[in-house]
């Protein structure tokens, strides 16, 4: 084994030197790289069930070497896709099964010249009426091929998103519908028996020893890459360059997960992501899986992914930025925040292919600093709850009945504000100002949106991020829902105490109702943002929820809202 000192670590992270000295002196006591190789689950739990579930866990070490006979598949897939006139692709998918698909297609399109043939690749993690439809609008129906996907094959966005598109494509192509869905599932699964009984072109079998924020390089990351336009041998030959067993202390991915042990350990649990714009998605895909993997039994590491950019001043102590690089469109900033006193470790992907590599790394440091967080990477204990209230929720609407929701704390015909107060006030803006000067150092404040996510509300809710940050000088995250249930979720729930959670929650102007259920997708989305709320309530945490009438919130100044 090689010894390693924090001298080998890049500069940026020179703050930090201490920490990773001692991260590495207990790797080496618990005979890490040994252990490792021999793929010793005890690395990362003491009970033995959840043992047993991590052994069917570490199938992603593998992918690259196993990938080879899914990338045939799916290259003639899309050869005969084309050549039926198909242009365009929709991946109907949650968290691990979305977010690296949405970073494939976001790379690739700024690499114009290796994209040859190929399918125009759209991702639809949400059930907010307005995004199904502004996405339906940007599709030829009758030229897309729908890619279903689903690790477990039950989620319920994917049912019934499925469901949604099944009769819209119907309409069009009422005998041959299923020549437009393929399905990537685990073998067995709900969504493999529905595949054969509706004719899909094409069912995909991923390997059931890969979790699902891990499958960046296994089927479900793999078959929309190549239908993107990638190489897919090329995908897994750059994935090898790093991935070729067995590991050592001084690979790519110990080194990063060292880093983020080292800083969770001095008390900077805020991982600061900053990404050049052709690999800004990768933030949204390493969010999940640091987040979920690390978010539990109140510890974990807080990613603050598309923060708008500060003042130096308004960064707090409690930061690890690692920046994204593919054009250097941040190395002059990057030099300010060194120079102010951040730690910043830098990783570098100016080719395409550098894509496979940088997964492989992350899912490595995960693993890696789990281990020396003392949590287990591989599960994810919290994700049930929104889903078990917001299921029974839609069980009381489907029967026909009203939900029952607490007196708002303040009303007017465009807001009504939920939540909890120690005093009485006669304005929205006090409620709200009491709630967030709650904030101390340590803290971070969710913006937790159940609206769609278009760019006219990225904006809104960037300004409000700014101005929250500058107020209160503590970092923000925003997660769309329901997709960063997916994602976040568990760490909101399973991780420290130290959140303020603002839900927003809307009457969308236009009903979308979906297929065979009874009920409509405003009903769903709503229902996921009460039973997040709840569940939050229900593990302490401090939230605020603000509820908008129909169309007030595109009309309010959030930023007049939130005087403080
Ligand atoms: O692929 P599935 O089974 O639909 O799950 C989607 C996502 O839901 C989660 O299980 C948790 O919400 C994630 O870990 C996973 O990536």
């Amino acid at each position: 084994m090689t010894t390693q000192t924090e001298s080998t670590y890049p500069a940026g992270v020179n703050l930090l030197a201490k920490a990773i000295q001692s991260q590495l002196e207990k790797l080496k006591e618990i005979n890490f790289v040994e252990r490792f190789n021999q793929r010793d689950v005890t690395l990362w739990t003491e009970n033995k069930d959840d043992q047993e579930e991590v052994a069917h866990r570490l199938g992603w070490l593998d992918a690259a070497e196993n990938g080879g006979q899914t990338v045939k598949e799916a290259e003639k897939l899309l050869k005969e896709v084309l050549s039926e006139g198909f242009t365009h692709a929709v991946v109907i998918g949650m968290g691990g099964s979305s977010l690296a698909p949405e970073v494939y297609s976001q790379f690739i399109t700024t690499h114009g010249e290796e994209q040859k043939n190929y399918l125009v690749l759209s991702i639809l993690d949400s059930t907010s009426p307005e995004q199904i439809l502004s996405l339906q609008k940007r599709i030829p129906i009758d030229k897309t091929l729908f890619i279903v996907s689903s690790k477990s094959g039950t989620t319920v966005e994917v049912k019934t998103l499925f469901a949604y598109f099944w009769e819209q494509v119907s309409q069009v192509d009422a005998k041959g519908a299923g020549k437009h869905f393929i399905a990537i599932s685990d073998p067995n699964t709900q969504l493999q028996k529905l595949a054969v009984e509706k004719g899909f072109r094409k069912a995909f079998e991923a390997d059931p020893n890969v979790g699902g924020r891990y499958s960046a390089l296994i089927a479900f990351g793999l078959v929309p890459a190549v239908l993107a336009g990638y190489d897919g041998e090329k995908l897994l030959k750059q994935s090898l360059s790093l991935s070729s067993m067995p590991i050592s202390i001084n690979d790519a991915g110990v080194q990063l997960g060292v880093v983020l042990g080292a800083a969770y350990a001095s008390g900077r649990d805020k991982l600061t992501l900053l990404a050049d714009a052709p690999v800004e998605s990768m933030g949204s895909w390493i969010e999940q899986l640091v987040a979920e993997s690390s978010g539990k039994e109140g510890k974990g590491i807080l990613p603050v992914d598309v923060e708008p950019l500060l003042s130096m001043e308004d960064y707090s102590t409690d930061r690890l930025i690692v920046y994204l690089r593919a054009d250097g469109h941040f190395d002059e900033r990057v030099s300010e925040l060194t120079a102010s006193n951040q730690p910043v470790f830098t990783c570098r992907m100016p080719e395409l292919y550098d894509l496979a590599a940088e997964f492989y790394r992350w899912e490595v440091a995960t693993s890696v600093a789990c281990i020396l967080m003392g949590v287990n990477a591989f599960n994810q204990p919290n994700v049930q709850e929104s889903k078990d209230i917001a299921k029974q929720m839609l069980g009381v609407l489907k029967a026909g009945d009203d939900l029952e929701i607490t007196e708002p704390l303040w009303q007017d015909e465009t807001l009504a504000l939920y939540g909890e107060s120690a005093h009485k006030h006669v304005s929205a803006q006090a409620y709200l100002k009491d709630f967030i000067l709650q904030g101390k150092s340590g803290d971070y404040i969710a913006l937790n949106a159940f609206i769609e996510r278009n760019e006219d509300n990225e904006i809104k809710l960037e300004e409000l991020r700014k101005s929250l940050t500058r107020a209160t000088h503590l970092p923000t995250t925003l997660g769309f829902g329901p997709r960063f249930l997916h994602s976040t979720g568990q760490l909101h729930k399973g991780g420290e105490n130290n959140g303020l959670y603002i839900v927003i929650s809307q009457d969308e102007a236009q009903t979308l109702d979906i297929p065979g259920e009874g009920i409509s997708f405003n009903n769903l989305i709503f229902a996921q943002a009460l039973g997040d709320t709840q569940a939050l309530e229900s593990h302490n945490r401090r939230v605020m929820r603000m509820h908008f009438a129909i169309n007030s919130f595109n009309k309010t100044q959030l930023t007049d809202l939130f005087r403080l």
